[in-house]
C-alpha cells in the first residue's frame, strides 16, 4: 500500500491581469505549500477497477478529481492496472487551499509508481492540467511564481513562517467568482522581480479575487477584520480561507484558540518543497 500526503497550497498574492477567449483568467500568483492536507493511500486492484473510499458523499465517485485522475491516466496509458483508493479529507472544499486538485495531483503520481507507467513529471502536470489550472503546481511540487492561468511555473523560495489558516462555515465557488462581472481583471503584469522587491503599485500581497468575495461574502470580509487584530490578514486563491503568517508555531496557536466560533481553522509550516515530493523521494 502507499499512503501519500495530498497538502494545501497558499497564494501568498493573486493579481488577475486578462482572460483569455476562452474565458479562462491570466494570472500572477506565488504558491507556497504548507505541511497539513489529506491523505490518500492506494493498493492495487485487477482488471482496471477504481474505487474510491470515504469520498466526500456530496460528491459523486465519478465526479471526484481522485477517479477523473485515475482514469485520464488509464486512458493515456491504456493500462489494465486498477487501484483501490482511500481518502481522509481534511481540507475545506471550495476553500482555496486547492484540496480537489492536490488529491488529483497525489492521484497521478501514486499511481504512475504503483502502475510502474514511467510518466514524466512534465508529462503529469500537462496531463493535471485538463483536471484543473492548480493541478501543475502540485505535480511539480515547488513554491512557484506562476503566470498563464497558473501553468507556467518558475520556481521561488519564499520564507517559510508558520501559517495560521482560518475559514468561515461556507464554500466558495472559484468558477462563481470568476464569472462575476465586477471582478478585477485588469491589473498590471510585473516581472517575477518586481513581485519580490516589493514594488508592486497595489501592495505586494494583493489577492485581486478579496474585494469581490468580501462583498458576496460577508463572513470572509468579518472574519479578516477579526484577524487583523493579531496579523496581517490575507486571503487564499476565491476564498473562504484566510490566512496570516507567524515567527512561531507557538504565536499562530495562540491566536487559533481565541479564533470566534463557528470559524474552524490550523496552523501548518510553510514549505517550499512540496510534503508529496518529499514523501515519494523518502521511498
Ligand atoms: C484561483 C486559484 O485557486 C488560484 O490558485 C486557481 O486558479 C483555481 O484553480 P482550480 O480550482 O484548479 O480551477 P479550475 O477547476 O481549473 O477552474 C474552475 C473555474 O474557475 C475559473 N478559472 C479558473 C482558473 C483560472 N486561471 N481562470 C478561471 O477563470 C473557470 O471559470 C473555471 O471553470
Ligand atoms: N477530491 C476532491 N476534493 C475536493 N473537492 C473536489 C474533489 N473532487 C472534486 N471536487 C470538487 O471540486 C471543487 C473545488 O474543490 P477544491 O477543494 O479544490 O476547492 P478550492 O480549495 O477552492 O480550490 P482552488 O483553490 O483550486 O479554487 C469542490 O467544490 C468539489 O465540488
Amino acid at each position: 500500500m502507499l499512503v501519500l500526503p495530498a497538502p494545501a497550497k497558499l497564494n501568498l498574492f493573486l493579481t488577475i491581469t486578462g482572460q483569455r477567449a476562452d474565458g479562462y483568467h491570466l494570472l500572477q500568483t506565488l504558491f507556497q505549500f504548507v505541511d497539513f492536507g489529506d491523505t490518500l493511500s492506494f493498493s492495487l486492484a485487477p482488471q482496471g477497477q477504481l474505487s474510491l473510499i470515504d469520498g466526500p458523499a456530496d460528491i459523486e465517485p465519478e465526479q471526484n478529481l481522485i477517479i477523473k485522475a485515475a482514469r485520464l491516466l488509464q486512458a493515456h496509458t491504456h493500462t489494465q492496472q486498477g487501484a483501490q483508493i482511500k481518502l481522509t479529507k481534511r481540507l475545506p472544499m471550495g476553500g482555496g487551499l486547492g484540496g480537489g486538485s492536490s488529491d488529483a495531483a497525489t492521484t497521478l503520481l501514486a499511481l504512475n509508481h504503483l502502475w510502474q507507467l514511467g510518466l514524466t513529471r512534465a508529462a503529469l502536470a500537462e496531463l493535471g492540467l485538463r483536471l484543473g489550472a492548480d493541478v501543475p503546481v502540485f505535480v511539480h511540487g515547488f513554491a512557484a511564481f506562476a503566470e498563464g492561468v497558473g501553468e507556467q511555473l518558475t520556481a521561488v523560495a519564499p520564507a517559510e513562517p508558520w501559517y495560521l489558516i482560518l475559514w468561515p462555515d461556507i464554500s466558495i465557488s472559484t468558477a462563481g467568482i470568476f464569472n462575476e462581472p465586477e471582478l478585477i481583471r485588469n491589473s498590471p503584469k510585473l516581472a517575477l522581480a518586481d513581485w519580490l522587491s516589493g514594488s508592486h503599485p497595489q501592495g505586494k500581497w494583493r489577492n485581486d479575487c478579496e474585494p469581490l468575495v468580501k462583498k458576496r461574502h460577508p463572513e470572509v470580509a468579518k472574519l479578516l477584520g477579526w484577524l487583523v487584530e493579531y496579523a496581517p490578514p490575507r486571503m487564499t486563491g476565491t476564498g473562504a480561507c484566510i490566512f496570516a503568517s507567524f515567527d512561531t508555531q507557538q504565536a499562530a496557536e495562540q491566536v487559533l484558540a481565541k479564533a470566534p466560533s463557528g470559524v474552524s481553522g490550523f496552523v501548518a509550516k510553510g514549505c517550499n518543497q512540496s510534503p508529496l515530493i518529499r514523501a515519494l523521494a523518502l521511498r
